[in-house]
């Protein structure tokens, strides 16, 4: 498959925080949801991508380019989605439209004028009269109206009510489907990531854990309930995290069907995406 973006042992130190290494790649046709608690990196990955900072180590390639060989034309192709992004207080979007227009070569008014009638944002509103929600579907009609072939959207569904959510996520679903399009999105929200993408990362503390297809992982991963025995008898590979309770151990095991087969009677859940974040945070390993 080929790739539209690719890291190369990625690090940034901040000195209290590091992001550590990061290596992973998202292919065409694809989307990649970023995982993580509060401060695991994920919008320092995000502006690391985009050279809003200067990293210490490793390399980032867009569309098999470094972002120094040809800035310009990179950022033109990318569609980017911030939560902390603010726009001119007094600016409708009828005048950002005009600004817009200027600034990239292939911004489409009419498709700009068409998310703003899906979101059902008023054209001439200013900035400032806009609630949360309304300001992160903005950016998004913004990020969706310039032709890009890839988007960068941190924390994009947060502040939205759940059918607007759906609505963003049945556009991302639309935006990949000509297999020459990608989307890398982080959020808490991960019912959003479970539904939407085909990849998805997880960070932690800076470091990366995880990697790969999310169907793989719910198909294998799940949630033995079992004793501090059978634990103990447990290969180290064969689980990534335990949560000891009053009664029993969970432990997050990478393969639900070998355990299966090694204790007939287990009690085994699938894991969720929710339910390994919260054992690679909170679980002893
Ligand atoms: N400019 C900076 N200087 C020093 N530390 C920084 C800077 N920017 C971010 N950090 C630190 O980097 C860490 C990761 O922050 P980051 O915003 O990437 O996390 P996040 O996963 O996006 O968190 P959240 O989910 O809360 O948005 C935090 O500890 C933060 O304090």
């Amino acid at each position: 498959m080929e790739h539209i973006l690719s890291m190369q042992h990625v690090t940034k130190n901040y000195g209290r925080f590091c992001l550590q290494d990061i290596t992973l790649a998202l292919p065409k046709g694809c989307i990649m949801g970023l995982i993580g608690e509060n401060g695991a990196g994920k919008t320092t990955l995000l502006k690391a991508i985009l050279g809003m900072i200067h990293v210490d180590e490793g390399q980032v390639e867009i569309f098999h380019s470094s972002l120094s060989e040809d800035e310009r034309n990179i950022k033109e192709k990318i569609g980017t989605v911030f939560s902390e992004a603010s726009f001119p207080e007094n600016m409708t979007p009828q005048q950002m439209d005009k600004v817009l227009s200027s600034i990239y070569q292939q911004w489409d008014t009419t498709a700009f004028h068409n998310y703003l009638k899906e979101f059902r944002l008023p054209l001439d509103k200013s900035n400032k009269q806009f609630s949360r929600g309304m300001k992160m579907k903005l950016q998004i009609a913004i990020a969706l109206s310039h032709q890009a072939q890839l988007l960068l959207l941190d924390e994009a569904t947060s502040g939205l009510d759940p059918v607007a959510r759906e609505e963003i996520l049945d556009i991302l679903l639309d935006f990949i489907q000509d297999e020459e399009h990608a989307v890398l999105i982080s959020s808490h929200i991960t019912s959003d990531i479970e539904k939407c993408c085909d990849y998805v990362t997880f960070l932690h503390e800076g470091k990366m854990l995880l990697s790969t297809e999310k169907d793989a992982l719910l198909d294998t991963y799940g949630i033995w309930h079992c004793t501090k025995e059978e634990l103990m008898k447990l290969d180290h590979h064969d689980y990534l995290a335990y949560r000891v309770n009053a009664f029993a151990v969970d432990v997050l095991v990478k393969d639900r069907q070998r355990v299966m087969l090694q204790h007939p009677n287990a009690v085994m859940d699938p894991a969720s995406l929710e339910d390994i974040l919260v054992f690679m945070v909170k679980g002893e390993k």
